[in-house]
């Protein structure tokens, strides 16, 4: 069984993840889960606290001279910010006259549209948002990237998968639908445009809408597509719901903040079509058995068929909006501006690369339950047992 759990605050001294279940013999080091910390924090229309903050990462168990041990793993990824926020942030009960010099400490009493805010100060019996919008913050994404780049390493080292996303479209813009897929070795090229998008041309485009939104004081989502190559059949099962392969993946991706839409394989799309059009033929090919296209994503009766893994997320535009939107002053009862203070025009490239993440955990998780193994050669060999065993190939 693999779990995971994360803790920590936006403006904390740091995050803290913890994965446990890994198999032993897992290669992983600091500048891996760095590397990946990196790859979250770029993409054009991130905003300017992306550029001062830094992520420090410390690997604090589980893991010795560069292998997972079998142990929990913790990662530890300190924000570079911490100095300036340990008392308004601090654990510690602070006296009032301290904090109340403070000008970050001024009570948030005007909850922004779109964000935890104004229901999590009902809930939890706020009188201001701080206290909730820390924890709501998708800063936490990066403790889930960090575990996640943990399981892409295992999902790569010991089933042979490598997964990867890009953006397909950007608010309006979107990508053709018969433009190409990036494979494993585009990941690199998909990494160095600005807005992860595979197709030039309509990166540009991209460029141009998120410079046209900036200057309209406006926000904007759009669509990120994670593909998963090198599957086996049999990932997941068709025999309880919560047992389904698309099910999991569509929860973790859900789970990720501000994304509003899951899809697996042509999703939405299939529905409009006739059935004769909507499914995957199967056939016999020179390697075996095969479907004819992957309109399902890979994915069939919950199980993965052994075809790329393909899902889609929908991010909802930016909630903080610099023109900002309307709320109520919660002190007053009076109508007022939502506060601001900065944002992201969009984080699109920055979601797709946690939907890797969300990604990898949901299949790691579940090949260790298929394959089960206490180290990383056992999983593969379990892997290829039963890859030998197969009756229909
Ligand atoms: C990587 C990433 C970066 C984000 N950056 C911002 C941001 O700068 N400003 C903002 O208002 N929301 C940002 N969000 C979205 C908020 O976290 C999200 O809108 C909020 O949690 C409410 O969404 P929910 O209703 O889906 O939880 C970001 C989300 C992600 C995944
Ligand atoms: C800090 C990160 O993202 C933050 C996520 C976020 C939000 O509301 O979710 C709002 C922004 O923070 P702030 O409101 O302090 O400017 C982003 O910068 C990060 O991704 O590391």
């Amino acid at each position: 069984m693999l779990r995971w759990l994360t803790a920590g605050e936006s403006h904390g001294p740091a995050l803290v993840a913890i994965l446990e279940g890994l198999p032993a013999g897992v290669s992983v080091t600091s500048d891996d889960i760095t590397a990946a910390l990196l790859r979250r924090r770029a993409g054009y229309g991130r905003g300017a606290r992306m550029k001062f903050e830094q992520d420090q990462v410390s690997l604090i168990g589980g893991i010795r001279h560069g292998l997972t041990l079998g142990g929990p793993v913790a990662i530890e990824v300190g924000n570079t910010e911490w100095p300036k926020w340990e008392k308004v942030m601090s654990a510690d009960p602070v006296p009032t006259e301290v904090l109340d010099g403070i000008a970050r400490n001024a009570p948030l009493t005007r909850p922004r549209p779109g964000h935890a805010d104004l229901v999590g100060m009902q809930k939890y019996g706020h009188t201001e948002a701080r206290p909730i919008l820390e924890r709501a913050s998708a800063r936490e994404t990066a403790a889930r990237v960090a575990i996640g780049e943990v399981a892409r390493l295992f999902c790569r080292q010991a089933l042979g998968v490598e997964i990867l996303s890009h953006v397909v479209s950007m608010g309006p813009v979107a990508v053709p639908e018969d433009a190409p897929e990036p494979r494993p070795e585009d990941l690199a090229a998909v990494d160095a445009d600005p807005l992860r998008c595979f197709d030039p041309s309509t990166s540009a485009r991209m460029v141009d809408e998120v410079d046209d939104t900036k200057k309209s004081g406006d926000t904007l989502g759009g669509v990120v597509e994670v593909l998963a190559y090198g599957l086996p059949p049999g990932l997941g099962s068709h025999v309880h719901w919560d047992r389904r392969l698309d099910a999991r993946l569509a929860g973790a991706l859900m789970g990720v903040q501000a994304i509003k839409g899951v899809e697996v394989g042509d999703g939405f799309r299939t529905a409009a079509r006739r059935g004769s059009e909507a499914h995957d033929e199967i056939e016999p090919g020179p390697d075996g058995v095969r479907r004819r296209t992957n309109r399902a994503g890979g994915v069939e009766g919950g199980m993965s068929t052994g075809d790329p893994l393909r899902v889609r997320a929908a991010m909802k535009p930016i909630a903080t909006v610099p023109r900002a939107l309307d709320t109520i002053d919660t002190e007053t009862g009076e109508p007022a501006q939502a506060h601001h203070q900065r944002s992201d025009v969009t984080a699109v490239p920055a979601a797709g690369v946690v939907a890797e993440a969300m990604v990898a955990l949901v299949i790691a998780e579940a090949a260790i339950e298929k394959f089960g193994g206490d180290s990383v050669a056992e999983t593969a060999r379990n892997l290829q047992g039963y890859l030998d065993s197969l009756e229909i190939r």
